[in-house]
C-alpha cells in the first residue's frame, strides 16, 4: 500500500483537529506533524500523542521550504476559517500543494479559476460527509433530469450549527443552487439560520452537541397547500467528516500521481470513485 503524506491545516480548530485524530489512526496516510494555521494561536499542539508544530500566516512561506524538503510531496487538507480560504488556495496553487478544502466561504468562483489556472489537483466541496454527498447528488439528478419539477412550490430552509460558526452553511447554500434548478425561487437570504442555543435545544438537538452540530431541513409546499415534501439531515458532532474527507485525499493523490494538473473535483467525484 502507499502511504500518503497529508498536513491538515486549522489545528487546534474543532474539524481539523477531529480529521488530524481520524488520520493518525489511518493506515493509509502520515501526518507531516505540522498546521498551518491563524495568527493568534499558540506554537504547538498534542493530538493522540502527536505534537503538531502550528505555522502562523506570516511564517508559512519559510516553514513550507523546510517541510517540502523532509517529507517530499503531501496532500493538504484544509479546514480553517471562511475568511482565509481565498487566500490559502492562492497560496497552495502557488506552492504547487494538491489539496482538500472542507473550509466554506470566500470566493468559489475565483478559488474553482485558481486551482484551473494551477499545475495542482484539488477536491473542493462545503459537505464531506458521504452520505450528505449522497443526497446531493441525487438532488442534482433531478435538476438535471427534471429541471423545474417543483415550479411554484414554496421552499423553506432552516439550518442549525453551533452558535459561533462565522458563515450561513455553504452545504445549504450548494443546495438551494440545485433547487433553483428544480424551478423553486429562493435565494441564500431566505435561509432561516439558527445559532441560539435555545431555540436549538427546542429543535430537539441534544444538549452535549450544541457546540457541534449540522441540522439542516429542506421543506417544500405546493402552491396550493395540499402536499409537502422535505428533506431533513441531522448531524451531531464531526466525526461523521473525517471518513470522506481522508477518502477525498486518497483520491487527490491518485490524481496528482496520474498527472492530472489544474483540475477542481467534487465530493460527488470521489464517491462515484469509491
Ligand atoms: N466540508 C465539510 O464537510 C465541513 C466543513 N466545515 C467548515 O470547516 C470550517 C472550519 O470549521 P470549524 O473547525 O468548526 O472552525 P473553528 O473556528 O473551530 O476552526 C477554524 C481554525 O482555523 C484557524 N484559522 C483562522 N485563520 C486562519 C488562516 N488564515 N489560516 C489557517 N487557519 C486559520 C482558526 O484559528 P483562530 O482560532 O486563531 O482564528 C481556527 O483554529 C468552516 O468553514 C466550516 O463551515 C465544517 C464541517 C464539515
Ligand atoms: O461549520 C460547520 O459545523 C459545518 N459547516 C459546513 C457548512 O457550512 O455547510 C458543513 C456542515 O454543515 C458543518
Amino acid at each position: 500500500m502507499t502511504i500518503t503524506h497529508i498536513m491538515i491545516n486549522g489545528v487546534p480548530g474543532k474539524v481539523a483537529t477531529t480529521i488530524l485524530a481520524h488520520a493518525i489512526n489511518d493506515e493509509r496516510f502520515t501526518v507531516v506533524p505540522y498546521s498551518l494555521t491563524g495568527p493568534d494561536t499558540e506554537k504547538s499542539v498534542r493530538v493522540n500523542g502527536t505534537d503538531i508544530t502550528l505555522v502562523s500566516p506570516e511564517e508559512r512561506s519559510a516553514v513550507l521550504k523546510t517541510i517540502k524538503e523532509t517529507y517530499g510531496p503531501f496532500v493538504t487538507v484544509d479546514y480553517t476559517h471562511p475568511s482565509a480560504v481565498d487566500a490559502n488556495v492562492a497560496f497552495y496553487c502557488a506552492e504547487g500543494l494538491p489539496f482538500v478544502m472542507g473550509t466554506t466561504g470566500g470566493n468559489r468562483e475565483q478559488i474553482r479559476a485558481d486551482v484551473t489556472d494551477s499545475a495542482i489537483p484539488a477536491v473542493i466541496a462545503p459537505n464531506m460527509a458521504k452520505q450528505i454527498v449522497g443526497l446531493q447528488a441525487m438532488i442534482e439528478y433531478g435538476a438535471k433530469n427534471f429541471p423545474g419539477l417543483f415550479k411554484d412550490f414554496q421552499m423553506t430552509v432552516k439550518e442549525s450549527h453551533q452558535s459561533w460558526k462565522a458563515d450561513t452553511s455553504g452545504t445549504a447554500k450548494a443546495i438551494i443552487r440545485q433547487f433553483n434548478l428544480l424551478g423553486v425561487e429562493f435565494t441564500e437570504a431566505d435561509i432561516d439560520k439558527v445559532r441560539e442555543p435555545e431555540a436549538q435545544k427546542a429543535m430537539g438537538i441534544p444538549e452535549e452537541h450544541l457546540d457541534g452540530h449540522g441540522w439542516h431541513t429542506y421543506t417544500l409546499c405546493a402552491p396550493d397547500g395540499s402536499s409537502e415534501f422535505g428533506i431533513t439531515h441531522n448531524i451531531n458532532g464531526r466525526d461523521i467528516y473525517a471518513e470522506g474527507t481522508l477518502d477525498a485525499v486518497a483520491f487527490v493523490e491518485k490524481k496528482r500521481l496520474a498527472g492530472i494538473k489544474g483540475h477542481c473535483f467534487s465530493m460527488i467525484d470521489v464517491l462515484k470513485n469509491l
